[in-house]
């Protein structure tokens, strides 16, 4: 007998989400929802896969698309796929998809709650009152920033970024943009305007940071970006942490050269909880939840499912990257 095709996912993931897959394939999933899969188990059972339905945190390089002998899709639970060696999966045929769309406005959420938890010094104030430190009303009592009618800078002003500035719009704020191309139907839409990336960071009361993480993206935001900026801007990266200088982001931060930042993602996560920038009463950070609401991360599954299947039965993907 013909044996199915075999699915490894990296991740334990809720039965329910992987139903319609257990019934043409053999599944198995690594056995936990916190811990990335070990390496060498990742090899081993991409020895054997058929597909992959792997996490961002997981590093697809040409040693693990190398092992996959008959290996025909990657299917990876995030939009972005830095994690993933394209050049080796495009001479390899493999078919690598991602989860577009589904994750826009849930992302763009986090995104506008993190530049408005920086910005009103939100999580600073929460802990205040939980610590007892809270004596009494004052004037200027934890005072911020406003948001309304200020600028805010959008670097990457893709999917996530447009949903940003659409929300933005409700703050009656002005939108600046940087993107590779210009885009001027958001610019219609939404009444955003154009700039470089240095009139960007020099006019923005807000810089969002929304691209995806590519060699010409790395390290953007650095020492020479962050002296450029306001000393009041806000700094916001909800994109992947290594667009980031951190150490030059510390260094503005402690010197006064910007007020605050609110960030979703590190350089290396989990972040260790050592880390200077984890010590700073003006950085919000969070463990890397953009996208995570569960209505949305269920649909995130059920299209690395789709995708997969597709693949596997000779049908197109809904969503793959274009390598
Ligand atoms: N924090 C989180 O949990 C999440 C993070 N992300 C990150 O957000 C990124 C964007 O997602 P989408 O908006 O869906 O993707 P998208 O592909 O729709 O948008 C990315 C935009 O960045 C622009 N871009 C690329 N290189 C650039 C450069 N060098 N300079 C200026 N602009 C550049 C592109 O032209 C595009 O408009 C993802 O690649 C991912 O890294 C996405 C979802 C959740
Ligand atoms: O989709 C992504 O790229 C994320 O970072 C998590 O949703």
């Amino acid at each position: 007998m013909k044996r199915k095709p075999y699915i490894f996912i990296t991740r334990k993931l809720p039965a329910g989400a992987l139903e319609q897959l257990y019934h043409s394939f053999e599944v198995s999933m690594w056995e936990s929802e916190t811990e990335s899969v070990p390496r060498d188990v990742l090899l081993k059972e991409t020895q054997k896969a058929d597909a992959l339905l792997t996490m961002l945190s997981d590093k697809i390089d040409r040693e693990v698309l190398e092992a996959g002998a008959s290996l025909k899709v990657v299917a990876n639970l995030a939009v972005g796929y830095d994690n993933i060696d394209l050049k080796t999966a495009s001479e390899r045929d493999i078919v690598v998809c991602n989860t577009p769309d589904v994750l826009t406005d849930t992302t763009a959420d986090l995104a506008f709650a993190l530049l408005m938890a920086a910005a009103r010094r939100i999580v600073e104030a929460a802990e205040y009152v939980k610590e007892g430190e809270w004596k009494s009303w004052s004037p200027l009592l934890l005072a911020g920033h406003d948001i309304h009618h200020k600028t805010i800078g959008i670097v990457g002003m893709g999917k996530i970024g447009e949903a940003l500035a659409k929300r933005a719009t409700g703050f009656e704020m002005e939108i600046l943009y940087h993107n590779r191309t210009r885009k001027p139907e958001a610019e219609e839409k939404l009444g955003a305007q154009y700039v470089s990336f240095d009139e960007l960071i020099q006019r923005s009361d807000y810089i969002v940071c929304l691209t995806p993480l590519t060699a010409q993206t790395k390290g953007i935001f650095n020492g020479g970006s962050f002296k450029k900026m306001k000393n009041s801007a806000i700094f916001v990266n909800a994109s992947r942490g290594p667009v980031v200088d951190e150490q030059a982001l510390y260094e503005a931060l402690v010197s006064g050269e910007i007020s605050a930042a609110g960030l979703d993602v590190f350089e290396t996560e989990p972040i260790n909880a050592d880390h200077p920038l984890l010590t700073l009463k003006n950085v919000v950070a969070l463990p890397h939840i953009g996208s995570s609401s569960t209505e949305t991360r269920m649909e995130m599954m059920d299209l690395c499912t789709y995708n997969i299947e597709a693949v596997l039965t000779g049908k197109q993907p809904k969503t793959p990257v274009e390598l």
